[in-house]
């Protein structure tokens, strides 16, 4: 009988040393940095190069940007495991980064998942999170997650309002491959707790458990 895998965790909308510690520490698989000037949680390429030469190795760099330049993506992936479209990027304009990369996608109302995946095939996965009018992303608002298809033709990394609250729910109703947090696990935008980076991958590890023991 297969052995539901274990759930990935991104935390995201790192800006400090002792946060990527924190983060490391507590066993994210990914951690995440915005380079979208417009977000309160943004750092710049400068502070992206000191902040991912602190990352050890088997834990994903990942680069997140909104409509932004190809020259400056390509400046940026150096320091990047894994680029992040979050606006409104084409297909073609994916395809051609210089790095893996996944696509993110706002549940607004009438979204067709499946189209998308289509479109979007050379993604390494669909990040699914809430949609907010004026707002790209880190809304810090849940959506419903029963409105993800489980036939959807692509990895899912589910976003959008997570806490160590609510993560065990959001696992059981979609088994992503992984959960990314930004809001959830901070005291103010871009500054992140230990304690609830701690929380929540003990929420995400509970989850996964208990899904273990329903598959025995
Ligand atoms: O985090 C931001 O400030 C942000 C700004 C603009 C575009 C995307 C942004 N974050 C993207 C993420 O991957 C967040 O982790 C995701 O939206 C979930 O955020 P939250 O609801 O706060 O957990």
């Amino acid at each position: 009988m297969s052995v539901p895998r274990r759930t990935r965790v991104k935390i995201c909308g790192l800006t400090r040393a002792e946060d990527i510690d924190a983060a490391v520490a507590a066993g994210a698989d990914a951690l995440g940095f915005v380079l979208w000037p417009g977000s309160k949680r943004a750092v710049d390429l400068e502070h992206l190069a000191e902040l991912s030469a602190r990352v050890p190795a088997f834990v994903t760099r990942v680069g997140l940007f909104v409509d932004q330049s190809p020259a400056f993506i390509a400046a940026c992936a150096p320091h990047l495991d894994l680029l992040q479209f979050h606006g409104d990027e084409s297909p073609t304009f994916c395809a051609a980064a210089p790095r893996p990369w996944i696509k993110a996608l706002r549940m607004r109302d009438g979204i067709d998942l499946h189209a998308a995946a289509a479109d979007y095939a050379g993604a390494r996965g669909l990040l699914l999170d809430a949609y907010k009018p004026g707002v790209p992303g880190g809304t810090g608002e849940t959506f419903d997650w029963a409105r993800i298809p489980a036939s959807l033709a692509a990895p899912v990394i589910l976003a959008g309002g997570l806490t160590a609250a609510n993560v065990a729910e959001a696992i059981a109703t979609v088994r992503p491959l992984a959960v990314d947090v930004s809001g959830g696990v901070e005291l103010a935008p871009g500054i992140k707790q230990a304690e609830l980076i701690g929380d929540f991958l003990r929420g995400v590890m509970a989850a996964d458990d208990r899904l273990r023991r329903m598959a025995n």
